[in-house]
């Protein structure tokens, strides 16, 4: 396929996304590239996307490879375009979070998306706000299958990944990760869409990375929920947020869930967000987490020693968080949603990734 490629229009982890016009029909595409090199995830992410279809999933249009003018090769996975930016972009623009009836139809979109891709045996992995694009009529679609994996059957085993705010406790123990993690990032991203924040990142709370995926997997917690939210909005999150995943609801049971179906269907406003943004990740504060300072920070303060004998306990499980590359400066962006994505072996082995330095290894579990 003849293409042009345009601006950039996000840049993630592992890859950068440009809007590209397609020659012929002057459609504009969505073009996901890295060095060909470096490419294993989004050639995963391609795979995956590939084989599902469905309007409140980002639209495959082809992969390839391609001798750039610079004579770099590139890899490029060719999606459609969602012209409105993200749910984590809506929720700034905004301005303190969005409303609950726009939250409801998006959430709704989403859970459609999920019920589809589950039903295909599929698990996303990430989902959150910046996952989540909105397309041209205003409907939410899932992208950045980069983490998604097969999850039929669930295999224990297997490496776990995702964004530590959104992991459901089974995945922040690094025990397993599969369809009923991607409903628990379901609740987190009601509660990122009501708040404009990701649950565990109060401003007042000042917790490190670290000692909120210890929270998630080991405190027995769920995130707080928004008081601004109506009692039916609150009894879906709490069924999201069900710390057994085996009592999670599915995503067929929540699009029945009176927080859903009482609601009219919404539209949101179109064109609330002129143009999808640069990237909303923020790599650099991990540069700030490494096990040694984590340890000391947790025992300089009395009020910590409980968390700092458990975390020694679990350490072992939780494994050892540091950063592969070089990473300048440290900044910690609790309140913004600044968290990368890792990637975490069970092994503890990095998985391989297209873009060292932003990766981060979780091991010895
Ligand atoms: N189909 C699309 N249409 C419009 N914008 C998009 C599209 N896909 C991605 N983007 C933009 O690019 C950003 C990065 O995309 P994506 O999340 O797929 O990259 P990534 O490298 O996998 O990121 P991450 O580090 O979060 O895993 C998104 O947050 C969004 O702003």
């Amino acid at each position: 396929m003849e293409w042009t490629r345009g601006r950039i229009l996000g840049r993630g982890s592992t890859a950068t996304v440009y809007a590209a016009t397609r020659h012929n029909s002057n459609e504009i595409l969505a073009v996901k590239s890295s060095e060909l090199h470096r490419s294993e995830f989004l050639k995963r992410e391609a795979k995956i996307l590939s084989s599902l279809s469905s309007p409140y999933v980002i639209g495959y249009r082809g992969s390839e490879t391609k001798r750039e003018s610079n004579g770099v090769v590139t890899y490029n996975l060719l999606m459609e375009y969602a012209p409105y930016g993200t749910l984590t972009d809506a929720a700034a623009k905004n301005g303190g979070g969005l409303e609950e009836a726009t939250i409801v139809k998006y959430t709704r979109d989403i859970l459609r998306g999920l019920e589809y891709i589950h039903s295909r045996g599929v698990a996303h992995c990430d989902v959150k706000g910046s996952n989540v694009v909105v397309g041209e009529k205003g409907e939410a679609k899932i992208a950045d299958f980069g983490c998604a994996k097969r999850v039929d059957p669930e295999v224990d085993s297997e490496a776990v990944m995702g964004t530590p705010a959104f992991m459901a406790p089974e995945v922040a123990r690094g025990e397993k990760q599969g369809r009923k993690s991607d409903i628990w990032a379901v609740g987190c991203t009601v509660i990122e869409m009501a708040t404009e924040s990701p649950p565990w990142t109060e401003a007042s709370s000042g917790e490190s990375p670290v000692s909120v995926l210890y929270r998630v997997g080991y405190s027995g917690e769920a995130p707080e929920l928004p008081c601004l939210l109506t009692e039916e909005a609150k009894d879906f999150l709490e069924k999201c947020f069900k710390r057994e995943a085996k009592e999670r609801w599915t995503a067929t049971q929540l699009l029945n869930h009176p927080f859903l179906i009482t609601k009219p269907n919404t539209e949101p406003v179109s064109g609330f967000v002129s143009s999808s943004p640069t990237s909303v990740i923020d790599q650099t504060f991990w540069s700030s987490v490494d096990e040694e300072e984590e340890t000391e920070e947790l025992q300089e303060d009395p009020r910590n020693l409980d968390r700092s004998n458990m975390w020694a306990c679990h350490s072992e499980r939780i494994g050892r968080l540091r950063c592969v590359g070089g990473l300048d400066g440290s900044r910690l962006d609790m309140e913004g949603g600044g968290w990368i994505t890792v990637r975490v072996s069970c092994e503890g082995t990095m998985i391989g990734g297209s873009h060292e330095e932003n990766i981060l290894e979780v091991g010895g579990l």
